[in-house]
């Protein structure tokens, strides 16, 4: 069933990076793309930075780093994508940028069994299917930030994923990838973030009503309920900007007030203090 050879992850941000890292630990080989020579410089630098965190760690060897580094091939060009076996969307959180990437896929890809992913949280996977002339091979799969570390997948069909696309990505995802699989319906938030960005939500409301600081609440999770990080020091992991936007796509679908992004959220966004990928949100990066 592990039947993927060729993969191909368009954007390096956090979460492509992390993915496209990942896979070529496993021994696949990658095709990574951005929109512009820096961004794919950047996502490139960040790539060897995990990996030697990784050697550091003792997870992997200074020879494994090298053979994972050899694997991964760097391009602003989307027909490098033609080959590919399973291709895994990462970009922005946005619809309308999303369903181009899909629609451009659908053209460049010439394997008539390719697998199309999305990593989004909250974007329906069908309207991402719905882009393409094969919406039976278009599925969520969803990892968690840091892709290296959490083991975690979310596999996501939408109402007319086929069968089989559902059997091949969750066997790459195991077997390949060593990662545990849960399945959701295709709903935003799915369901991890469909717990997890209501409580990061109402953090920031604690903090924008005065009523105690970020420290404390992140102390108080850590330490009474022993999260590993409190939901500020988390929020600024996952980027303000990625909150703000999964809470946006929840609010548009359910109308929840819960999901509604708070107006320091949103103030934050606008400032540029995205969290730790920015240098600073609730906590500086120095
Ligand atoms: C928003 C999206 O849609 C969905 C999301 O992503 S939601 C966000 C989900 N993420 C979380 O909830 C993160 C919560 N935080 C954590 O899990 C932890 O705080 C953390 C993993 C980020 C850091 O943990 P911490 O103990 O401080 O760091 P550290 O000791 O360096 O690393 C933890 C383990 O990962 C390993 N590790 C770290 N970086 C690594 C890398 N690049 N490669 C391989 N292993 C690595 C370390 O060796 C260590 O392993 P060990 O437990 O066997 O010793």
């Amino acid at each position: 069933m592990a039947d993927i050879q060729r993969v191909g992850v368009i954007g390096a941000g956090l979460m492509g990076s992390g993915i496209a890292e990942v896979h070529a630990r496993a021994g696949i080989d990658v095709v990574v793309t951005e929109v512009s020579q820096p961004a794919l410089d950047a996502g490139r630098a960040r790539i060897e930075k995990s990996l030697q965190r990784g050697v550091r760690a003792g997870k992997l060897t200074e020879a494994d780093a090298e053979a994972a580094l050899k694997r991964l091939t760097f391009t602003t060009d989307l027909s490098a994508f033609a080959d590919r076996d399973l291709v895994i969307e990462a970009i922005l959180e946005q619809e309308q940028a999303k369903v181009e990437v899909f629609r451009s896929l659908d053209k460049v890809v010439e394997r008539e069994d390719a697998i199309f992913a999305s990593n989004t949280s909250s974007i329906p996977i069908m309207k991402l299917g719905m882009a393409t002339r094969r919406p039976a091979q278009v599925i969520g799969i969803h990892f968690f930030n840091p892709v290296p570390v959490l083991p975690l997948v979310e596999l996501v069909p939408s109402l007319l994923t086929g069968e089989e696309t559902i059997a091949r990505a969750e066997a790459h995802a195991t077997e390949v990838l060593g990662k545990t699989v849960i399945r959701s319906q295709d709903r935003a938030g799915f369901i991890v973030n469909a717990l997890l960005v209501p409580y990061l939500l109402s953090a920031i409301r604690m903090i924008e009503s005065g009523f105690a600081s970020a420290e404390d609440i992140d102390r108080g999770m850590e330490l009474g309920t022993a999260h590993p990080m409190g939901p500020l020091r988390l929020s600024d992991l996952i980027g303000l900007d990625t909150i703000k936007a999964i809470a946006e796509s929840m609010y548009e679908e359910f109308k929840e007030p819960l999901y509604s992004p708070p107006p320091l959220l949103l103030r934050m966004v606008d400032a540029g203090l995205l969290g730790k990928k920015s240098g600073r949100g609730f906590y500086s990066y120095a």
